[in-house]
């Protein structure tokens, strides 16, 4: 039975590295994908991995309707047996609705892969959708860490080094950036709660506020 499976996990644990690795194994055995993409960081059209690997995809714009897409593809003499979807978060809820027809009534399997809650802790409306229809939802099995050593389990959003809890939800950008640029870090729930990124933990640690205090 073809399936709509959601891999999700935080920021950089591995979802496109794994996306990628779904579409070599099959189609080293001669099946065709088609693979969707929506604002990766490597520039339109691309799905890339911070392992360096990188390949073409068809970008899924706004208002872009999936389904009809892949039958007009068919209608053209194309070919697929799988569907591969990265930054599923991005995509619009109806887009998602599209996935599961072409699970249901093309009969392709939908592999989608995408971050689950943004840097507030809310679901994005597309991986909403997706915890809604999905046959199966993945948790990736290489877990991110916190800078504590815990399994990271949020995504955080710095600005100037600084978490930030509002703003736009959607900033395309990475983790490990300079403190200067907007980036993201991920960390467990305990540390998102109370906001304790790695580069504030440090800066607890060091100051003379909380060094143990010696008798005179
Ligand atoms: N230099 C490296 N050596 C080994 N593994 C790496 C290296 N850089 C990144 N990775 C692996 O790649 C993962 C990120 O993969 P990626 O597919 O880009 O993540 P995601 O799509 O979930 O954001 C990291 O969690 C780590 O396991
Ligand atoms: C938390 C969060 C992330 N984003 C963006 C940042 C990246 O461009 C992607 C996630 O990509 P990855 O391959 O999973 O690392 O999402 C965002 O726009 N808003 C957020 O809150």
């Amino acid at each position: 039975m073809p399936e709509l499976v959601f891999f999700s996990g935080t920021m950089d644990c591995g979802k496109s590295t794994l996306a990628l690795q779904i579409g070599h194994n099959r189609s080293a055995r001669g099946l065709r994908g088609v693979i969707f993409t929506r604002d990766d960081r490597a520039g339109e059209g691309k799905l890339s991995s911070r392992l360096g690997l990188v390949t073409e995809a068809v970008e899924a714009s706004e208002g872009m309707d999936l389904y009809a897409y892949l039958v007009d593809q068919f209608s053209k003499g194309g070919k697929a047996d799988y569907v591969i979807v990265d930054e599923a978060q991005f995509l619009a809820p109806e887009q998602i609705d599209q996935l599961a027809r072409v699970v249901d009534d093309l009969g392709l399997d939908v592999f989608a892969f995408g971050i689950t809650t943004d840097f507030r802790t809310r679901l994005f409306p597309g991986s909403q959708r997706l915890i809604e229809l999905a046959d199966r939802i993945e948790q990736l099995q290489v877990e991110a860490l916190c800078w504590c050593g815990a399994r990271a389990t949020h995504n955080a959003r710095t600005v100037d080094g600084e978490m930030v809890v509002a703003g736009a939800q959607i900033v395309v950008g990475d983790v490990n950036r300079p403190a200067a640029e907007t980036g993201y870090e991920v960390l467990c729930r305990r540390h998102h709660l109370r906001r304790t990124t790695a580069a504030s933990a440090r800066a607890g640690a060091l100051s003379p506020d909380v060094l143990p205090v010696t008798a005179p």
